[in-house]
Order: structure tokens, then sequence, then C-alpha cells
């Protein structure tokens, strides 16, 4: 592919799929524009970029959009090498890839499943999120060990940007049920990562704010559960 001469990313700004991007893009330090979108009243730019799905984010360059936040990520790892999120080693890169679709097939859904329910259902869903991660950090302990801080090692790696976008995401889970659902004591290999990456002064600013989340959370969750119970 040719040089790409701009880059522009559309998302929101509570979309853990959108931090993911941001942050694969600091830490390559690509520089590109960001347009914030309204999810309730999407504008008629990204119906056109991502007329399939019609969500954030999409990343465009030079006005060629590319959808869907995994795809956009092995965009990103192909066109910016430095630093490489992904393991040279194809074994290893096949364990990364398995371990990402794990999170996003069985670990995102049930969170929203959390957010949404109450009472048992919201119970059960705690303890299949709680079954998932640690069913994750045995995985990865098993089939990527790492002396940390990072699952990739001393820098961060793929699963990093993906765990560590959903940080403001895990500690609203945890408020919202009073369970620690990143237990520094059950999976610590990816409460290290989590905490470790938020640390990282480049993704500072694309982080999704907690207070501003929990506030999101709390709107989402009272109307749904309004809704069940109309
Ligand atoms: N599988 C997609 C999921 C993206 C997604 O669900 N985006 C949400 C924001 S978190 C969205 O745009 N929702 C708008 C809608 O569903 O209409 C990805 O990985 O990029």
């Amino acid at each position: 592919m040719a040089e790409v001469k701009e880059v522009k990313l559309y998302g929101a700004w509570g979309s853990g799929y959108c931090a993911i991007v941001h942050h694969a893009l600091r830490l390559k330090g690509v520089a590109y524009e960001y347009v914030e979108e309204d999810l309730q009243n999407k504008s008629e730019a990204l119906l056109g970029l991502n007329p399939v799905h019609k969500k954030v984010p999409v990343l465009v360059l030079d006005g060629k959009p590319v959808s869907e936040s995994l795809v956009i990520l092995e965009f990103v790892e192909e066109t910016w090498k430095e630093p490489p999120l992904l393991p040279e080693d194809p074994y290893k890169k096949a364990k990364v890839r398995f371990f990402a679709d794990f999170i996003y097939q069985k670990i995102m859904p049930i969170s929203y499943a959390i957010i949404l329910s109450d009472g048992e259902a919201q119970v059960k869903a705690t303890e299949e999120f709680i079954e998932h991660m640690s069913t994750l950090e045995k995985g990865i302990q098993n089939d990527l060990p790492s002396n940390g801080p990072f699952i990739n090692g001393e820098k961060p790696g793929l699963l990093d940007v993906i765990v560590g976008a959903c940080s403001a995401g895990f500690r609203v889970l945890a408020d919202l049920v009073g369970v620690e659902v990143l237990d520094k004591e059950k999976v610590p290999l990816l409460h290290s990562s989590v905490a470790s990456f938020i640390d990282l002064e480049v993704i500072k600013d694309t982080a999704i704010p907690y207070e501003k989340l929990l506030e999101r959370v709390h709107t989402m969750r009272e109307k749904a559960l309004a809704s069940t119970k109309s």
C-alpha cells in the first residue's frame, strides 16, 4: 500500500472498541484526526463509510475506510510496523489472535449482560464473566508466558491494547456488582497488564474516562430495566 497521508478515526468516547484503535495508533505514533460521532444521530459520513454495520470505529486512510476494530488493529499493525504489537513467531501470533477473539466473543458480550440485568440474572452473568477472565488468564499464562508487566512482556502488545482499553469498563462493572472483576490475586497478569497500560503517558488522553462512563452506564441501565418492567 502506498504511504498513507491522511488518517481519520471516527469513534465515540464511551466505546471500548474505539479506545482499542485509539491506543494502537498512539502506541505506533501515528498522527490522526479524530471525529466524535453521536451514535443516536449518526452522521451521513459515518453511514457512508460503514454502510454494512453503521458502527464505530472506522479508520479512514486517504478517504478509504476500514471497519471492525480487530480488522483495524491488524491493518494498523501491517501499515505501521514499529513498535510491533504482535509476536513474530507464527504460533504465538495465532495464540494472540485466538485470545483476542475469546475476549471479543466471550467476555465483551457478558459485560453488557451484567450492565443490563438485575438480581439473579446479573449474579449469573457476573459469575460467568469472572470464570471467563480466569480462563483467559490461565490460557495466556500457559500459551504466552511473560515476565510482565504486560502480557506481551516489557512492552505492550495487542492483547494489552485490548484489555487496557477495558480498564474503565472493569471498574464500572466492579462498582455495579460489588465484586472485583479484575482481581489481582485471581488474574495477576491481566491485572498487571491493565494497571501498566493505563499508566502509559501516550494513551492517557484517549483512555475512557471512568466517572463519565459510570454515569452513562447508570443511565443505560435505568432505561433498560424500566423498559423490561413496563
Ligand atoms: N464488532 C465491532 C463492534 C463495534 C460496536 O459495537 N460499536 C458500537 C459502539 S461501542 C456502535 O457503533 N454502536 C452503534 C450502533 O450499534 O448503532 C468492532 O469490533 O468494531
